[in-house]
């Protein structure tokens, strides 16, 4: 099923051009990665996906009652501010003591509830988000540049929880990143995007497309073979293996 179809998106911020004919789309279950320089307008992509930003040209349309769960790039928590775990996965709303346990445990902290926000490494705060998103049943799971401020172990780490969430809750996965090796071997899917969509298909198409290695070079073949393995069944979904 179609969760999320974008069709010819533009978009600009005050007279700056940041998107052009921008066409993608989401089906259920799949795990979607979209890479691009900075400023390339991922994040802004994301925004008109969730409903936030309005296309000026061109239309989104989601699922209807389509439930999506945002795992932000960042959180800054006030230090100072005693906070646990548990009682930060029930702001801004009470959630069921045994619901936030269950949570902490599909994302990999289980038994966390307990400890102080302040206190915890960088993947596990990034995991609380990944609960605090998980918490809402989504359909979708958005990822903006999740892994930023872990070390490469630790952002693979982080997106083989991603995939075991994934089997877990048979969420769809859309997710932003500009950490290409260690993200793309665990999608589907990858979309290029620099302003407008260079290059798609699955990880093997979208790192051999001349686009793509124009943008990125090609030094990621090592790392890209290392997690692989993982992908070699076969999801029922049809992908797209036309590059431009
Ligand atoms: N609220 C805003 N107002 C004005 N310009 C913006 C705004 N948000 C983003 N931009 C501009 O739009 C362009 C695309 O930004 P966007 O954040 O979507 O890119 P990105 O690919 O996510 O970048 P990064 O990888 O650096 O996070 C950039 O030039 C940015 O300066």
């Amino acid at each position: 099923m179609r969760l999320i179809d974008a069709r010819h998106i533009d978009f600009g911020h005050g007279g700056q051009r940041v998107l052009q004919n921008v066409s993608m789309s989401l089906d259920e279950g799949e795990i979607v990665t979209i890479v691009g320089p900075n400023g390339s307008g991922k994040s802004t992509l994301l925004r008109l996906l969730i409903g936030a930003l309005k296309p000026q040209k061109g239309s989104v349309t989601r699922a209807s009652g389509l439930r999506i769960g945002y795992v932000p790039q960042k959180l800054h928590i006030d230090p100072t501010l005693p906070i646990t775990v548990t009682r930060f996965l029930n702001l801004p709303k009470p959630v069921p003591a045994k619901a936030a346990a269950e949570a902490l445990r599909t994302a990999g902290v289980a038994g966390l509830g307990g400890q102080q926000m302040s206190q915890l490494s960088g993947g596990q705060f990034q995991r609380v988000l990944l609960a605090r998103a998980i918490l809402s049943d989504p359909h979708v799971l958005m990822l903006d540049e999740a892994t930023q401020g872990l070390d490469q172990p630790g952002s693979a780490a982080f997106y083989r929880q991603i995939a075991a969430v994934r089997q877990d809750l048979g969420c769809a996965v859309l997710m932003v990143s500009h950490e290409l090796h260690v993200v793309m071997s665990a999608s589907d899917r990858v979309i290029c995007l620099n302003g407008h969509i260079c290059c798609e298909g699955t990880p093997e198409v979208v790192t051999a497309a001349p686009a793509y290695r124009e943008l990125f070079g090609t030094g990621t073949g090592g790392a890209l073979a290392l997690y692989r393995h993982e992908h070699d069944h076969d999801h029922g979904h049809h992908h797209h293996e036309a590059a431009e």
